[in-house]
């Protein structure tokens, strides 16, 4: 067994999720707070479906969490004693120049998989997504729905403890956002943290096992999914799910 297999079956089937803490975080750009302070902790077993209305700071929270960006104050932490394998799925597919086989076997190789394993998981996640037919195809003609379907090949590669996904199907047709939401679940199933962002209620309430609520930067709610579809605690959470206009 070689050193990149163990890590793979330990964090998928043996451990448990690791967990994100969010302690007194904030978030500033020119003397302007734009996230925050906020607090919360990602323990359950998730889905974590990021909700709010435009302009809430979701994707703002998913890029600190991720380490894209640093918050201005706070600390964001992970149970465990090192940082967790982890990728992100934005909602435009980030490709390389090159055929879509090539960018799996660039992300294997970036991240230190041995040469000759890098081909057979770089085509069995091509199988796994439906995208064998395209194996030589440049990622860049493929279609929205097989772009993104390559985004998570790419991700299912590294077999991440924790995915983010910002808006992953806004752009597509009903048929790729089922592909997605199957795969969103099979991440899930394998034990990786789901942290996902959406403005679709029925695709929220088909993932989400809690719901975090952000409006103005701030964190309104974070609440069990059914308990949130049920009946949201926040005003602002009550606004967003009745259809007014929420800032
Ligand atoms: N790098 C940045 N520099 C300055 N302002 C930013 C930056 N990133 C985001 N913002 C601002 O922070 C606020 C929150 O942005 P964010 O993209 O997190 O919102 P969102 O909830 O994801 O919105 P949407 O649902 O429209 O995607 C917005 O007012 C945005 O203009």
């Amino acid at each position: 067994m070689t050193a990149f297999q163990v890590p793979r079956l330990a964090s998928s089937i043996l451990s448990p999720s690791p967990e994100l803490c969010f302690k007194d975080v904030s978030f500033s750009h020119e003397d302007k707070v734009l996230l925050g302070p906020c607090s919360f902790t990602l323990k359950g077993a998730g889905p974590t479906l990021v909700m709010g209305p435009n302009g809430a700071g979701k994707s703002l929270l998913l890029r600190l969490s991720h380490g894209l960006l640093l918050p201005t104050q706070g600390q964001i932490t992970w149970s465990g004693e090192i940082r967790p394998r982890q990728a992100m799925v934005f909602q435009q597919p980030v490709l390389l120049r090159r055929s879509a086989v090539a960018n799996l076997i660039h992300a294997l190789a970036v991240n230190n998989v041995p040469r000759r394993e890098r081909v057979k998981l770089a085509h069995d996640a091509l199988e796994r997504f439906g995208l064998t037919a395209c194996c030589n195809t440049p990622a860049r003609v493929l279609s929205g729905g097989e772009q993104q379907r390559l985004t998570l090949a790419r991700a299912w590669v590294l077999s991440p403890q924790v995915l983010f996904l910002d808006e992953p199907t806004s752009a597509l047709d009903p048929a790729a956002i089922k592909a997605v939401e199957a795969a969103v679940h099979e991440f899930h199933q394998r034990g990786t943290r789901i942290v996902m962002t959406t403005h679709d209620l029925h695709q929220a309430k088909r993932l989400a096992g809690d719901i975090l609520f952000l409006s103005g930067g701030k964190v309104r709610e974070h609440s069990p999914a059914e308990a949130f579809f049920e009946k949201p605690v926040s005003r602002e959470a009550q606004a967003y799910m009745a259809g007014e206009l929420v800032e």
